[in-house]
């Protein structure tokens, strides 16, 4: 059976009430809490090279370039989180689904999962909150931190799980982003297809 072996985000499979982001754009808000760890913040040096999406040298590691890098930059996409190719639709059987507006190419960067970073302690504290009001909770583990899409995210939250997943989840390194934090992007495994529903490996964590 296809099934996910483990997720943060379980849940009924039914489709509940859940409102659809408007802002699709939101980016990251680390919770007030974290303050206190007095964290250093991540400094990314602007690339020497052709700034290539998947190839340039901070790419090659998984950091995207800051905002000083040169104009062309094309290694920005956390940044700019473009949620052009995807919709939010009802799948009829999994809840709602998260689905491709047009082809994409492979390894193409799809969309970023955003939402309240927020700690364990924190992450604990919702997750109770969340059960005790009967919301399902949209939260993923990032480095020693958890990205909470529940109340504030955007349509990432949606992607369903499968086997065959057509998008891996890959963890990314941000500029003036505290050190530890990564953000999770998702990008096309292979070529996708227009109206393709977009799916995710829920274990991706275990993969490494
Ligand atoms: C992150 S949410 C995905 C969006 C969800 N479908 C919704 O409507 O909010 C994860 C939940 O979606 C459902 N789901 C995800 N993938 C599924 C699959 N392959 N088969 C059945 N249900 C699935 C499960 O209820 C799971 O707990």
């Amino acid at each position: 059976m296809c099934a996910p072996r483990k997720s943060l985000a379980t849940g009924k499979t039914k489709t509940q009430k859940v409102k659809i982001p408007k802002n699709q754009k939101c980016s990251y808000r680390f919770h007030k809490s974290l303050d206190d760890l007095k964290l250093k913040k991540v400094k990314v040096e602007s690339c020497s090279s052709t700034c290539d999406a998947n190839a340039c040298d901070n790419a090659m590691d998984y950091m995207e370039c800051p905002s000083s890098c040169h104009k062309t930059c094309k290694n920005r996409n956390f940044h700019t989180n473009d949620v052009s190719k995807v919709y939010v639709k009802n799948t009829g059987t999994k809840g709602y689904g998260l689905f491709a507006t047009r082809n994409i190419k492979k390894d193409e960067f799809v969309i970023a999962f955003t939402g309240d970073v927020i700690s364990t302690k924190e992450y604990g504290k919702r997750i109770r909150g969340y059960k005790k009001s009967k919301k399902f909770p949209y939260v993923y583990q990032a480095g020693p931190f958890f990205i909470d899409a529940t109340e504030r995210g955007n349509s990432a939250k949606f992607a369903n799980y499968a086997c065959n997943f057509n998008m891996r989840t890959e963890k990314w390194q941000l500029d003036g982003k505290l050190e530890g934090f990564v953000a999770l992007g998702f990008f096309a495994e292979r070529r996708i297809r227009k109206g393709e529903e977009l799916t995710i490996d829920y274990n991706y964590d275990e993969d490494e």
